[in-house]
């Protein structure tokens, strides 16, 4: 048996976000979301399926922090649903949103589990969408109002905070891939998009010291990571280029204070360029404290002009694959979390990974085996890490139980938990057990 033991005050939690699992689409006073209209757009989402009732934590939150005391986590990442807060993007407040998460909030507390808060985890108030969204200057700063609001409601309450899940998710899969809401297709309103929530998150950054909120501040890109099919430089460059538009694009900006040089006059060939204005590169490299990355899977990359605005093309090299058809490849992870040591040894949280695996309940259990192994490959590329000296806090599997998977609706399962969406009973999958394992040993056990 080898035995991985983990640093004693490691973090050991889980994830969700608020449009996948809240449901209560019309209660509480909420407003709409881009992703209630995404949703209900036909073909956008797999069977048209939408979050109004999702796993209907709106309601069965209780129900969910007895199911993280027993799995025994310390940390939960959870995010705040703008649209329930000022439900018309920059206007009145409304106080039965904020009212449903301190009842959540000082839930967690009791129960001994830190909240660890995401402001903006993609569900942006319409109003604001129509005006321009991302792009338009006025929702930045009503991004800065609404975290505002909720800075002074919940500093002392919440610590650890991020300000955006995945920019590049925000920014390019939704607005020049229009995988995601609000289904963009066109590369200068994408980079338009990436800029505007920088900016936006510089300033809400700045507010939250101005206010002298408690605890720690950070933003959460989604990593990619690509080696190159062959030693050809312009396979090495097409792996950069994909690298670097999850990574480089944004931390470049927030940690540097410019853009990645080599990327900018990419996209300058294609005709597009980055709309800074006087000031925007100072306020979005105001220091932050810390550094969430979700990371799932890795690609084997080379250079097709044909291949979209990167001209990266990955390879299906007959890896092993979850159920959404991604890789199993752990050894990204630690590849990425070395190559974020440019930025220097700044703090970082895993606080998304996870893995699809759609198996169902069969006699009172969920065997979901795949997952088990995967969570283990993945943990065990976490402690070479750390050994390796990297700053690593906290580990956060994506997800506590099964919900919305964006495009994918409620086909594709990434929970601990499993959920039946007609009855909503919560069902504890086997990893789930095994995970409960490995929180209150801190430590991993392989048989080798
Ligand atoms: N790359 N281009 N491909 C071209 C065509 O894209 C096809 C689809 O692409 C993607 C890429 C990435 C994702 C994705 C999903 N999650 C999981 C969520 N993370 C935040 C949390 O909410 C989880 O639900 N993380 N990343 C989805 C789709």
């Amino acid at each position: 048996m080898t035995f991985f033991h983990f640093p004693k005050d490691f973090k050991w939690g889980t994830a969700t976000a608020s449009y996948q699992i809240e449901g209560a689409y019309n209660e509480g006073g909420r407003g709409m979301s881009i992703w209630d209209t995404f949703s209900r757009t036909p073909g956008k989402v797999f069977n048209g399926d939408n979050g109004d009732i999702a796993c209907d934590s709106y309601h069965r939150y209780e129900e969910d922090i007895e199911l993280m005391k027993k799995l025994g986590i310390n940390t939960y990442r959870f995010s705040i649903a703008w649209p329930r807060i000022i439900p018309d993007g920059d206007g009145e407040i409304n106080r039965e949103g904020l009212d449903f998460y301190h009842r959540f909030v000082d839930k967690l507390l009791e129960a001994g589990i830190e909240p660890f808060c995401t402001l903006y985890h993609w569900d942006l108030p319409q109003t604001l969408q129509d005006e321009g969204g991302w792009e338009n200057r006025r929702t930045v700063e009503a991004f800065v109002k609404y975290a505002e609001v909720i800075f002074k409601e919940f500093s002392g309450k919440i610590n650890y905070w991020l300000t955006f899940n995945e920019p590049w998710c925000i920014a390019f899969l939704s607005n020049l891939l229009g995988v995601h809401a609000p289904g963009n297709q066109d590369l200068q309103t994408s980079i338009n998009v990436a800029h505007g929530l920088l900016v936006a998150h510089g300033k809400a950054v700045k507010k939250f010291r101005e206010l002298g909120t408690t605890g720690e501040i950070g933003i959460a890109p989604n990593m990619a990571w690509a080696v190159p099919y062959s030693k050809s430089r312009e396979d090495q460059e097409a792996c950069d280029r994909t690298i670097a538009l999850n990574t480089d694009w944004f931390l470049d900006p927030i940690y540097k204070g410019h853009y990645p040089q080599f990327m900018v006059e990419w996209f300058e060939q294609a005709g597009a360029t980055v709309p800074i204005q006087e000031g925007d590169m100072e306020i979005i490299s105001q220091p932050i404290d810390l550094l969430g990355i979700n990371y799932y899977t890795m690609g084997v990359n080379r250079y097709n002009p044909e291949a979209g605005v990167l001209q990266s093309e990955e390879l299906n090299m007959g890896l092993p694959v979850t159920d959404i058809g991604w890789p199993v490849e752990s050894r990204g992870l630690y590849e990425v979390l070395h190559y974020l040591q440019k930025y220097g040894n700044v703090p970082i949280y895993i606080t998304e990974n996870g893995a699809c695996i759609n198996d169902g309940i069969e006699k009172d259990t969920v065997a979901d085996y795949r997952r088990i192994s995967y969570l283990q490959q993945h943990m065990i590329q976490v402690h070479r890490a750390i050994n390796d000296g990297i700053n690593l806090k906290g580990y956060m599997a994506w997800s506590l139980m099964d919900n919305f998977e964006w495009a994918e609706g409620y086909r594709m399962r990434f929970g601990l938990v499993h959920v039946d969406y007609r009855s909503l009973v919560r069902t504890p999958k086997e990893s789930f057990y095994w995970y409960q394992n490995v929180i209150k040993n801190n430590w991993i056990e392989t048989r080798t």
